[in-house]
């Protein structure tokens, strides 16, 4: 079965959203991502009537508070019918515990509890920044797995990292486990302001579980030409 490409919908409102779904040209099952602008501007309603559509979402709202407060909006998130969301692995196992235990509590009888993924190292961090601004100690391989250590104890699905990381972490935490890999930027393409980026045939020698690709697709030219493409290189 082909690996997904999320396409990560970064956009303002839902009328540029059914544009850039209408030039996507792709079929309702399409993997998407709604990241906090889309859901902060038209919300869960708008979730809800995607899911209903049959796109498979992928809620990226990287929750990182309190346990009690994280496991109640997780139980929030679950009944929204999305196919997998984030919380940061710097909150803590507990936190990270916290939030799979609300998305299987909300989760409505019958229905597919959402994979729960934690964002290691967002990709727009770089060595420099890991060093001098987190003042983490670890080189930043040893960082991401420590971090995926953390939440794969606490019952997360999978996690965030770049491609760049994914061979590392197959080896010190196991293939039972999702990468999910933003920082994907096919040759041609700027790095905007993504620090650990890789091509699509990168991420898939290095064993990504799944790819997540924004502006190289929905800033492209035409951007059906650069999802197809993008997926024929993954897969
Ligand atoms: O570490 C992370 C976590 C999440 N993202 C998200 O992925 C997309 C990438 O968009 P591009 O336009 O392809 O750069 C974006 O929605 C981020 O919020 C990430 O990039 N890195």
């Amino acid at each position: 079965m082909a690996k997904p490409v999320f396409v990560a919908l970064d956009l303002d409102n839902e009328e540029k959203l059914k544009q850039i779904l209408a030039k996507l040209g792709a079929p309702k099952d399409t993997y998407i991502k709604v990241g906090m602008e889309l859901f902060f501007n038209s919300g869960s309603n708008l979730v809800r009537k995607l899911a209903d559509q049959g796109y498979k979402i992928f809620l990226d709202l990287k929750m990182h508070d309190i346990p009690n407060t994280v496991y109640n909006g997780a139980k929030q998130l679950a009944q929204l019918g999305i196919t997998c969301t984030t919380v940061h692995a710097l909150g803590g196992g507990q936190m990270i515990k916290a939030a799979k235990d609300g998305l299987v509590a909300g989760t409505p009888t019958g229905k597919t509890v959402p994979k729960l993924l934690a964002v290691t190292e967002l990709t727009s961090i770089s060595d420099v920044i890991l060093k001098h601004e987190q003042n983490c100690s670890l080189p930043m391989n040893d960082q991401v797995i420590s971090l995926a250590k953390t939440a794969k104890k606490a019952n997360a699905d999978g996690v965030i990292c770049s491609p760049l990381e994914v061979k590392d972490l197959r080896k010190a935490v196991g293939d039972d486990f999702l990468y999910v890999t933003p920082g994907i930027r096919p040759q041609g393409n700027a790095n905007d302001d993504q620090a650990r980026t890789a091509t699509p045939a990168q991420a898939k020698e290095y064993g990504s579980s799944a790819i997540v690709v924004g502006r190289p697709i929905t800033l492209a030219s035409n951007p059906q030409e650069a999802y197809e493409a993008i997926k024929k290189e993954f897969n």
